[in-house]
């Protein structure tokens, strides 16, 4: 592990724990990077329970994740993207940290090698002794850490303990993630929004509103650049260094949208609030959410203090028709 992580005594607590997971890390890094020539691109040929067709590469994260999680001797519930049920780890290996995680985010983008990532969430029960599935389906402002690691031109690990936010580039000769962003904040407004607008025809007023004005500013600003990779990772990464605003907004055919809860949703929400930012579902702060089954989804509007502060106030206008 990197001296720098170690001299951080915020992450000791779960240094033990995280080492497990860079290593495991360094592995999905070696496999995504030699995917196209390892037969590792393509489907799985099964579907997860969310009905999505699982990649290859999406089972074998789910894999390697597993593995070391319960190894590590610190974990006590597992919840998973790839499984239907969550993994309660075995009493002899069991710890006290439960741990939601997105084991491959963006896998439409794995055949054509574009930014995929992992995320992931912690939770911390008292003793780990009994551990419920209630002990997972808590808000998101419970969670003692979370983070995500994108695979692209760089490995990067960014992670918050409850204390700030900080980036880490893995080191491929060393095999060490190094501090290279240490403290990282938002912008408070940024000139950037990223969405799926082909979606368009089925959102809200609400969302139509504000990507318009994003396009079509009244105020004399200038309109926001449009920026959307299709890997959450990718385009949530983009929106904590640049700023500006990521939406998966509900919308007809999805009212509850289409990203999770537990791995995509609060992860992201809970670093975007330690960067000095803010996450909103359309009704109320993202973190405020109290999930009631492990696959649950919501729409989720995440990115700078003022940008998302924007369409909080047309869903508050809304909401006073
Ligand atoms: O293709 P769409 O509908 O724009 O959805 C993109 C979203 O779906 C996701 O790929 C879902 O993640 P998975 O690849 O983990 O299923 C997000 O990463 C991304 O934000
Ligand atoms: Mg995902
Ligand atoms: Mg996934």
């Amino acid at each position: 592990m990197g001296t720098r992580i170690e001299s951080n005594s915020s992450l000791w607590a779960l240094g033990f724990f995280f080492l497990h997971y860079y290593i495991q890390t360094i592995d999905i890094v070696a496999c995504t990077l030699q995917a196209g020539l390892a037969k590792l691109i393509g489907l799985a040929g099964e579907t997860n329970v969310q009905g999505e067709e699982q990649k290859k590469l999406d089972v074998l994260s789910n894999e390697v994740f597993v593995k070391a999680l319960v190894s590590s001797g610190r974990t006590c519930i597992l919840v998973s993207e790839e499984d239907e049920e969550a993994t309660f780890v075995d009493p002899a290996l069991r710890g006290k940290y439960c741990v939601v995680f997105d084991p491959l985010d963006g896998s439409s983008n794995i055949d054509c090698g574009v930014s995929i990532g992992t995320i992931f969430g912690i939770y911390a029960i008292n003793d780990g002794v009994d551990p419920k599935i209630e002990d997972v389906l808590q808000p998101g402002k419970n969670m003692v850490a979370a983070g995500y690691c994108m695979y692209g031109s760089s490995c990067t690990l960014v992670l918050s303990t409850g204390k700030g936010v900080n980036g880490f580039t893995l080191d491929p000769s060393l095999g060490e993630f190094i501090l290279t962003h240490p403290d990282i904040k938002i912008p408070k407004k940024g000139k950037i929004y990223s969405v799926n607008e082909g979606n368009a025809k089925n959102w809200d007023a609400p969302t139509a509103k504000y990507v318009e004005k994003c396009k079509f500013p009244q105020d004399g600003s200038p309109a926001k650049s449009l920026r959307y990779i299709g890997s959450m990772v990718a385009d949530v990464h983009r929106t904590l260094l640049y700023g500006g605003i990521f939406l998966y907004p509900a919308d007809k055919k999805s009212p509850n949208g289409k990203l999770r809860v537990l791995y995509e949703v609060f992860p992201m929400s809970y670093l975007m609030e330690q960067a000095g930012g803010q996450a909103f579902t359309g009704k109320q702060r993202a973190l405020d959410l109290i999930p009631t089954k492990i696959h649950e989804r919501s729409p989720i509007f995440l990115g700078s203090y003022d940008d998302v502060e924007e369409i909080k106030a047309l869903y508050a206008a809304e909401g006073q028709k």
